[in-house]
């Protein structure tokens, strides 16, 4: 007997044993029959698991970019797994009130262990990871915390921060306002000086002012950053951040002057309503002067405005830092839809049995592979662009303590973009593997609806996405400008080979030649910079730039995002330039590689053809490549989703659990549901018994 013949007996055999313990489980509720005896214990994917072109430990080092990191990271996965106070599964079903507090629980539990067991702020970071429940830490630690080290003067880092990290104040970064999120500048919030009493008086002037959406502020919080205008001997100097006591340390109230309250329920059940986003107004609230954050601005005792040699724009840092965490995160949400949807699309069968034979793995249709393989792909793609972008991150960090504002335009442009993209299709992706899973992945069970629920959001906080487009077209329109005498540098430089790039058009001649990183990288180079010089051209045309800049603001969008692709493409093939060790593990990421630029490439076709570069034969060519990629993908997909490492708590999915043991899961879970707590639903009696037994003589409809 052939392999294949093999094969399909151990998959007949699973398919019997999968359809004998849904039997037993069937019988279970129906007949009284033991509903324990389903197949636990049986991985349904060994199979698959058996296919591996590559070595999976190794893979999953490479994933998570060092055996220390793995080691790390799969510590307190487990660490959370194990833990009963982390259970997640009946969240969707819990009230407000009793969700928030869950919440709180859970953030107290995981305190605790940070504490008890004296865990490294990279150890801490994982285990928020896999508690997956957004909670007011997550601003104290990732916003409110990094806007005093950003932009705090020496003194006040010493005052604030060991309170802060000892978590004997809760912060929030409150920037965003009932009427301005975007337009930084138009928020309306005053801090007035009083030279009289030496405070700022911070003041809501307006409804639309009223500090709206910032997370923690609700009822977690007793500080927060609050960015305010501010006013100087009756002028205005520009929005500065602010620390304000919004609540006692002794009982929590609010404090004189001070309305704060929760803005009320968000999208989906569970998901992101496990965060108290609040609002906030003051009634003429005094804070001492020295808690204004003075790294880029200082107020004297006189009155007096003092700039220091920091840019201004460093008052906006604390949201670079937030996005390029947001990129790092992009891959972690993409990457375990991924993982539900690759182990679900293997159990599921639909059609296609030949003499009374098991029906075909849902994985197997092309159409499947062409829409599920490119979000494998990018999952990859964006966990190496989020590691380049940590390295980016922290070397602006280093070059700013040391006064070297050189590459802030830079790393602003990197994270608006990136930030931009990866959320955009991350939020996508998560959609689209829901409907890789049929009518399954609508179960709140498929752990796909919080998933997207809570994930969605991230295309809008920390910048909605088309605006941080448009600054990354303000970067590439201004960098293009100056080519005749600035050299670019960094994600930019190849535009300094802008001559050839509008020249020369793409060599490539068979579906093979696409397997050229040189060429794939020319091609999205070539694409990027003859979009953005198009746009330079246009915008020429136009006596006021900032009109022109309006008017072409879609095509200049366009521009970034080819410019953003560009970045991630050519991050994967850098990494992929590096040594990797484990069998077959470099070139199966290689495949995954040329997936993420051709799906691109074919995606956006009409780019690379309006532009000259490509000729639709060449274009067609990479079409071609990319299914015979996805050919190789196939008996890889599995275990290249088993290297992301998550546990079945991680994943929140019946669909996609590790042993694939799906459809007794599911069964059971259904019993699970409090509905089914009786067989006859509360209000049968007053609402559908007397409609039963109604005797209407006629009935009209
Ligand atoms: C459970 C127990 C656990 C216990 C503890 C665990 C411990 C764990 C530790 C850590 C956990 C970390 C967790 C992190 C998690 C994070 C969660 C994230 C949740 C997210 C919540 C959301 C928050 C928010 O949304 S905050 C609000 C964000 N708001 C925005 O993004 C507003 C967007 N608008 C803007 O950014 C700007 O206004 C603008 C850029 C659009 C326009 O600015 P403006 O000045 O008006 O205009 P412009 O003229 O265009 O720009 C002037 C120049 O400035 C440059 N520039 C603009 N922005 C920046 C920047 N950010 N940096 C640098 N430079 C910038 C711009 O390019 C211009 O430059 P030029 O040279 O003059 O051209
Ligand atoms: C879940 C969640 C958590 C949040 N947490 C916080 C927090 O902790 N702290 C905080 O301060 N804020 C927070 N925010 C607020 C968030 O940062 C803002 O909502 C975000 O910056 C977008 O601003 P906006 O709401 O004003 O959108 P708007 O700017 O009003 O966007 C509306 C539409 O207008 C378009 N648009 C706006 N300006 C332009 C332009 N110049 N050109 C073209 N199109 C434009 C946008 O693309 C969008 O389509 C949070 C928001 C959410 C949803």
């Amino acid at each position: 007997m052939g392999l294949s013949g093999i094969s399909l007996l151990t998959t007949t055999y699973s398919l019997i044993l999968q359809h004998q313990s849904l039997l037993l489980c069937l019988r279970a509720k129906g007949f009284g029959l033991d509903l324990k005896k389903d197949m636990e214990g049986v991985d349904y994917l060994s199979d698959e698991r058996k296919k591996a072109q590559f070595d999976v430990e190794a893979m999953k080092i490479a994933w998570a970019g060092s055996l220390e990191a793995f080691q790390l990271s799969d510590r307190m996965a487990k660490l959370v797994a194990n833990d009963p106070a982390f259970e997640k599964f009946t969240r969707p079903m819990l009230g407000r009130k009793e969700l928030i507090k869950n919440t709180l629980r859970k953030a107290a539990h995981g305190w605790k262990l940070i504490v008890d067991l004296r865990l490294t702020e990279e150890e801490a970071k994982w285990l928020r990871l896999y508690i997956d429940e957004p909670a007011y830490t997550d601003l104290h630690w990732g916003m409110f915390i990094p806007a005093i080290e950003g932009q705090g003067t020496e003194e006040q880092k010493k005052k604030w921060l060991p309170l802060a990290k000892k978590m004997q104040i809760i912060g929030c970064y409150a920037q965003t306002e009932l009427g301005h999120g975007s337009n930084v500048q138009g928020l309306e919030t005053t801090a007035t000086f009083d030279p009289q009493t030496d405070e700022f008086i911070m003041h809501s002037p307006t409804l639309t002012s009223s500090k709206w959406w910032p997370g923690g502020l609700g009822k977690a919080s007793t500080h927060a950053v609050v960015y305010a205008r501010l006013i100087v001997g009756g002028e205005f100097h520009g929005v500065h951040g602010f620390i304000v006591q919004l609540r006692s340390l002794d009982d929590h109230s609010p404090l004189p002057g001070v309305t704060v309250g929760d803005i009320g329920m968000k999208f989906g059940n569970g998901a992101y309503n496990t965060m108290d986003n609040g609002v906030l107004r003051f009634d003429h609230v005094r804070i001492p002067r020295d808690q204004m954050l003075m790294r880029v601005s200082q107020v004297t005792r006189e009155g007096k405005i003092m700039q220091s040699d920091v840019p201004r724009q460093l008052i906006y840092g604390t949201m670079v830092y937030v996005r390029q965490t947001i990129v790092a995160d992009a891959s972690k949400a993409l990457s375990r839809a991924v993982c539900i949807a690759t182990r679900y699309s293997a159990i599921r069968r639909q059609f296609g049995s030949r003499n009374g034979g098991p029906e075909t793995q849902v994985i197997d249709y092309k159409t499947q592979q062409s829409r599920l393989f490119p979000l494998l792909a990018s999952a990859y793609a964006f966990r190496f662009v989020g590691e380049w972008l940590k390295w980016l991150y922290t070397d602006v960090k280093e070059r700013l303590a040391a006064n070297d504002f050189s590459t802030l335009p830079e790393a602003h442009a990197c994270t608006a973009g990136l930030k931009s993209l990866t959320t955009s299709f991350t939020a996508d992706g998560i959609e689209e593997c829901r409907k890789l899973c049929g009518g399954h992945g609508y179960l709140v069970s498929s752990g796909l609806p919080e998933l997207f629920a809570v994930y969605i959001p991230a295309c809008t906080y920390e910048g909605d996405n088309v605006v941080l487009l448009l600054q990354v077209a303000r970067f590439l329109v201004k960098t293009v400008s100056e080519l005749g005498y600035k050299k670019p540098v960094g994600t930019t430089a190849y535009m300094g080979r802008v001559a050839s790039l509008m020249q020369n058009n793409c060599a490539v001649q068979t579906a093979e030649g696409w397997l050229n990183p040189g060429a794939v990288v020319e091609a999205f180079e070539s694409r990027a910079a003859r979009m953005a010089v198009r746009c330079g051209q246009q915008l020429a045309k136009y006596e006021n730039p900032e009109e022109g800049f309006a008017e072409l603001s879609a095509d200049l969008v366009e521009a970034s995002i080819a410019h953003c692709q560009l970045i991630v493409v050519s991050k994967f093939i850098e990494k992929l330039q590096q040594d990797i060790p484990g069998k077959g593990v470099k070139q199966t990421l290689e495949v995954l590689c040329y997936v993420y630029a051709l799906f691109l490439l074919h995606k956006h076709q009409g780019d690379f053809l309006a532009t000259g570069y490509l000729t639709p034969k060449q274009a067609s060519l990479a079409n071609d490549q990319l299914r015979t990629l996805y050919s190789k993908v196939r008996p890889n997909a599995i275990t290249l989703v088993d290297s992301f490492n998550y546990t079945d708590h991680y994943l929140g999915s019946i669909l996609g659990r590790y042993d694939g043991n799906v459809y007794p899961k599911l069964y059971e879970a259904a019993w699970k549901d409090p509905l089914n707590d009786s067989d006859v639903v509360d209000g049968f009696y007053e609402y559908v018994q007397p409609i039963l037994k109604q005797k209407l003589r006629t009935a009209k409809l």
